[in-house]
């Protein structure tokens, strides 16, 4: 049992967490990946707490756009030096869920700590990074990741920005040479950065060798001040992440010297030459990196906004069940349990499938730096896929969990918007969701090729060798994986075909491709799922533990598996890997297993370990009170503090004084 379960709460949560037959700190302890991961963070988490530093003077939804962003920089600033005091790698602070809920709306050092470092330490030489990680590590430079411009983020062949070498004076000329080519988005890079990692499309000799990384100066690092030929500015205010600072950058004809060029996989050497990257992808790296951190990322998100639904629904009360018998708590209603339970089992799947992302992203970047890149490709679509479905799943869940909580949900007292903006913008940043699936797309057709070819495959696509024969109503784990298999095969045979087809009535394969992207959109999706449910049930059959931990993973992988069973039940059904009679008794099968875990569910999401401070929600809150919250935050809105507002003397008063001339 929990040590929560002392602390007071209202009668309906107190009910619930006693009827918990499992012991929450051994799940909160499998979350953090070890009884030492959470007694550190728990650690951290108490630094963090007893900092009055992080306590917003008011809350930042009252603030203007300067003060919130000035409010956030502050703490931020404040972490860094508290860190040092402390000895703790400030890293390892923000990626702990330790950090949460310490910053609201964006951090303007988020993409410094994790995607401009990474660019450093990944695609700079060693004798660069030694002097850069010097600077980075003693607070000289702080940066950004400047890829995308006003015309480009998707196509990076696309890029306007150049870098033109200078054989005379060893210099490169970085130059914007139209509207199209401002920077735009990055991170930090309106007012907070002084450096920044262009990608720029290298020029030498008057030949173009494409989108090349640079370390670029932009600020003067005593006054802070942009340097000539930089232009810099904030982009303004966006759907969320208001306070990250993301910014524009134009260039005009601004020399930097030629070892600001990363030079670890590219060089260009003092009389010009360019000496060509082992692999023609590898400065696409720092983007497989952030991509494989973001799963992980979302499936935090979606933790927090599950936690807050699970625990409203528990206390919230509405309509008849039974007619004449008291209001039930929503939470047993079975649409209820069936918009929330399906989102705590999607924490879990996530959960498992960025551990696996994350052990295959090391595994494969330890054999790249010994000169073996044949895994790269499995890498980029495996990290692809995953980013691209942990970012619609967890936006989609997040938005059913602010759905289920009705109006108040739609509340910032809630926090669902905030969590909402900050779980959307992964569908686009780092790789547009579309765009990845067909990077995706792009790795299984060309697999599948391969294999009708005579070759084998390995890895994720391995199935794809040849056609799976799954077992004709086998409805076990490893049944329905099977079944999966043959429904994903079916999906890739039937959409090459197609693709063949119209190439056969004289269309090009680009325009082919693109007739046929639907479909190939669809063959991604279904092979990531599959890897997702594999990784789950895998791990959930390795799992060590108490019998009745084991039950509750079992249950919510079950539910996993017969959810996207049903979901897509018509793909199955195409395949012919499952009857109608199989989809049906596996919905009968789901709709079991909302009862039986409804009971376990407040205590499942109290193991995510998050306090009030971070869930910053009245809906979510340990004790349950959420009505006296909800009014006492209303009483902090600027407009209550007088009766009557300056704007009805301005505005409605003289109306009102006027009146109407015609009768309506
Ligand atoms: C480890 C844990 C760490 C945790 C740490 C971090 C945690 C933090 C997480 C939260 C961070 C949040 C902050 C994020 C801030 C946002 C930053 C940004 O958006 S920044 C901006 C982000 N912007 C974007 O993400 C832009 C998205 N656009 C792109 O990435 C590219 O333009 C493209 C991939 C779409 C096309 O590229 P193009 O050059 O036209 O290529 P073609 O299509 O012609 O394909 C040719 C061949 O290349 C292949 N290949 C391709 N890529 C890769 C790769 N990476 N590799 C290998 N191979 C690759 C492809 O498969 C194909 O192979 P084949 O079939 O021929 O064999
Ligand atoms: C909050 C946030 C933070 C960001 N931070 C950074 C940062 O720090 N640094 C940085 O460099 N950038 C950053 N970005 C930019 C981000 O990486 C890009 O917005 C993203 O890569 C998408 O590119 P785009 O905006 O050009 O969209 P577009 O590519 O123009 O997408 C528009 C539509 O076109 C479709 N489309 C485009 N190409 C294809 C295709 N080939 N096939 C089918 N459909 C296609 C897309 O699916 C989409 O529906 C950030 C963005 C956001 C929202």
């Amino acid at each position: 049992m929990s040590s929560h379960e002392t602390r007071p709460c209202v009668p309906d949560l107190k009910k619930e967490r006693l009827k918990c037959d499992f012991n929450v700190e051994e799940l909160t302890n499998l979350i953090d990946g070890g009884k030492e991961k959470t007694a550190l963070r728990r650690k951290l988490r108490s630094v963090i707490s007893s900092e009055s530093a992080y306590i917003d003077p008011i809350p930042p939804e009252y603030m203007s756009h300067e003060d919130q962003f000035s409010n956030e920089l502050r703490k931020t600033c404040h972490t860094a030096m508290l860190m040092n005091k402390q000895n703790i790698d400030i890293k390892t602070l923000q990626l702990s869920k330790a950090y949460i809920g310490v910053l609201k709306d964006g951090d303007p050092l988020w993409v410094h700590y994790h995607v401009f470092i990474p660019s450093i330490t990944g695609q700079s030489d060693p004798e660069q990074q030694k002097i850069w990680m010097e600077k980075i590590r003693t607070w000289k430079i702080f940066g950004t990741y400047a890829q995308t411009e006003l015309g480009h983020g998707t196509f990076l062949r696309g890029l306007e920005t150049t870098a033109t070498y200078d054989r005379e004076t060893r210099e490169f000329i970085l130059n914007s040479p139209t509207i199209t080519a401002t920077k735009w988005w990055p991170g930090g890079l309106g007012h907070t950065v002084n450096f920044a990692a262009v990608m720029a499309q290298l020029y030498v000799g008057g030949k173009c060798y494409g989108p090349h990384m640079f370390m670029v100066q932009l600020r003067d690092e005593n006054t802070h001040e942009s340097l000539p030929g930089v232009t810099l500015g904030e982009i303004g205010p966006r759907f969320g992440l208001n306070t990250n600072g993301n910014g524009f950058l134009r260039f005009d004809h601004y020399r930097i010297p030629r070892r600001n060029m990363l030079m670890k996989h590219a060089q260009v050497l003092e009389d010009g030459t360019y000496v060509k990257p082992s692999h023609s992808k590898l400065s696409y790296g720092t983007m497989v990196r952030v991509r494989v951190g973001i799963v992980r990322d979302t499936c935090i998100q979606l933790q927090q906004a599950v936690t807050i639904a699970t625990r409203y629904s528990a206390v919230r009360h509405q309509s008849e069940l039974i007619p004449g018998e008291p209001e039930p708590q929503i939470l047993d209603y079975q649409t209820q349990q069936f918009k929330i339970l399906p989102q705590i089992s999607s924490v879990f799947a996530l959960f498992f499938a960025a551990n696996s992302v994350i052990d295959a992203y090391y595994s494969v970047t330890a054999q790249m730096d010994l000169g073996d890149m044949s895994l790269l490709p499995e890498l980029h679509a495996l990290s692809s896929g995953l980013k691209a479905l942990s970012a619609s799943d967890a936006s989609r869940g997040v938005e059913i969990c602010r759905l289920s909580c009705g109006g108040h949900g739609y509340l910032a007292s809630s926090n669902f918007p905030r969590l909402y903006t900050q779980t959307t913008c992964a569908i686009t940043y780092e790789g547009e969701n579309t765009v990845l699936w067909l990077q995706v797309a792009r790795y299984i057709i060309k697999s599948y090729r391969s294999a009708q070819n005579g070759n084998n495959l390995k890895h994720s696509v391995s199935y794809l060798s040849k056609q799976p024969r799954p077992v004709r109503g086998d409805l076990s784990n490893n049944g329905l994986l099977e079944a999966f298999k043959a429904a994903v095969f079916k999906l890739v045979s039937d959409t090459e075909g197609r693709i063949q087809r119209v190439c056969a009535k004289g269309q090009n394969y680009h325009m082919a491709w693109n007739q046929c992207s639907l479909q190939l959109l669809k063959c991604a999706e279904a092979h990531t799922r599959f890897y997702v449910c594999e990784q789950f049930v895998r791990k959930v059959e390795m799992a060590k533990g108490t019998e009745n931990v084991k039950k509750i993973l079992k249950n919510l992988c079950r539910l996993y598996l017969t959810h996207h069973v049903s979901v897509n039940s018509g793909d199955f059904l195409k395949s012919g890997s499952l009857s109608q009679n199989d989809i049906a008794v596996l919905e009968e099968e789901m709709c079991s297993l909302l009862e039986v875990l409804r009971p376990q569910a407040v205590s499942i999401v109290d193991a995510f370990d998050f306090d009030d401070g971070q869930l910053n929600s009245c809906l979510g809150c340990w004790d349950g009170d959420v009505y006296q919250r909800l009014y006492d935050e209303a009483l902090k809105s600027p407009l209550n503090k007088t009766d009557v507002p300056e704007a009805y003397y301005k505005y409605l008063r003289p109306l009102m004084q006027v009146g109407l001339k015609s009768s309506l």
